[in-house]
């Protein structure tokens, strides 16, 4: 394999070592720094592409480039995320942007212990459970689904739900958040999601650029054609009735993101009702799904083990008497650990 890196290299010189790669039946990684890189990097023909943190010129690191290259690369490629990757929390979002492998230098060079590093990297990127905190709408809150580890945070932007927060709003508790503001060392920032039920696609891309949205949940009737039109990754909750249903989760896999199984309830969703974990565990097996529907301190380990979800999305469990409790997310989020860790070590044994 060689390494070709776009920022030194123009097209033309770009496409021609691509070419003499290629006939000498060697593998090229093509590393890129910008979304102007990647978008030579494609034209050209790779089909290994890096993705470079750091910036070669004044060393400084973008650790959220990734997520908005990732976004443009067609999915045929094979992404390779490089550098400034140390931590659990920072393995489980490059999982999250569906890298295929990852390019780590500095965290194994300063580790005491290489093969534990080796191991915790390596379990992180192929055996933990994404968490969703959703129908956030404080700051505190915020802070708490951070430091406990949240990987996505879920703003509802449905009017008749008690959890609905205004989209300017959002911005706001952002700004009061200090685990959000500055996180601390090993913290990955979660991504954001807006949950959205039979809204206007346009009303839906404002907000999204407005807030900063990372995803977008659907949570109403949208069609795979609607999905279509939606600027940023879409996440469809689907609440499935009965196994027949399986056959609709194959119209939205090639125009969605992830697909969420939720419980079939009449206000669309966050009913903290249990659904069919069985059915659930049938799509799992199709689709990386996220589950959601009354999942609780309690029973969430239970789901993950029976399901097999790719992640796991949660809101009245983390709440008493229908605000969120800083505590039981906290709790939340410990137990899904634990609950891994538990599967790894009966894997090694
Ligand atoms: O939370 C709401 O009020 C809501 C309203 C309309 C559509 C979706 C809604 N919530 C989405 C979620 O919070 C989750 O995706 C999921 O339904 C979790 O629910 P819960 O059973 O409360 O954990």
């Amino acid at each position: 394999m060689i390494l070709l890196i776009c920022a030194i290299l123009d097209d033309q010189q770009l496409r021609h070592l691509l070419h003499v790669a290629t006939s000498l039946r060697m593998r090229a990684l093509v590393e890129v720094h910008s979304q102007e890189e990647a978008r030579r990097a494609v034209e050209a023909g790779a089909i290994i592409i890096g993705v470079n943190s750091r910036d070669l010129t004044t060393f400084e690191m973008h650790p959220y480039l990734i997520r908005e290259i990732r976004q443009t690369l067609p999915g045929d490629r094979i992404i390779v995320a490089e550098s400034g990757i140390h931590s659990a929390a920072d393995v489980r979002r490059l999982a999250r942007y569906d890298v295929q492998a990852m390019l780590v230098g500095e965290s194994l060079v300063v580790s005491n212990d290489i093969p534990t590093h080796v191991q915790m990297l390596l379990h992180n990127a192929n055996h933990t459970t994404q968490v969703k905190i959703c129908g956030l709408s404080e700051a505190e809150h915020i802070d708490a689904a951070i430091d406990a580890g949240a990987d996505m945070l879920g703003f509802i932007f449905h009017e008749p739900s008690h959890r609905y927060i205004q989209p300017e709003r959002v911005s706001s508790i952002l700004a009061a958040s200090r685990s959000y503001t500055q996180p601390a060392k090993g913290q990955a920032l979660p991504d954001l999601v807006g949950v959205f039920v039979n809204k206007e696609a346009d009303y839906i891309n404002e907000v999204a650029e407005q807030v900063g949205l990372h995803y977008i949940q659907l949570h109403g009737n949208e069609t795979p054609e609607f999905c279509q039109r939606i600027k940023r990754p879409v996440i469809k909750a689907l609440s499935l009735q009965d196994a027949t249903e399986l056959e609709r989760m194959e119209a939205y896999r090639d125009v969605t993101w992830r697909l969420l199984i939720d419980t079939p309830t009449p206000d669309w969703g966050g009913a903290g009702r249990i659904g069919d974990w069985e059915l659930a565990s049938l799509a799992a097996q199709q689709n990386k799904i996220l589950l959601a529907g009354g999942l609780t301190i309690e029973n969430v380990a239970n789901a993950i083990q029976q399901v097999h979800p790719w992640g796991i999305d949660v809101s009245s469990g983390v709440e008493t008497d229908k605000k969120k409790d800083s505590q039981k997310i906290a709790a939340f989020i410990a137990q899904v650990r634990q609950s891994e860790n538990i599967s790894r070590e009966k894997l090694e044994s």
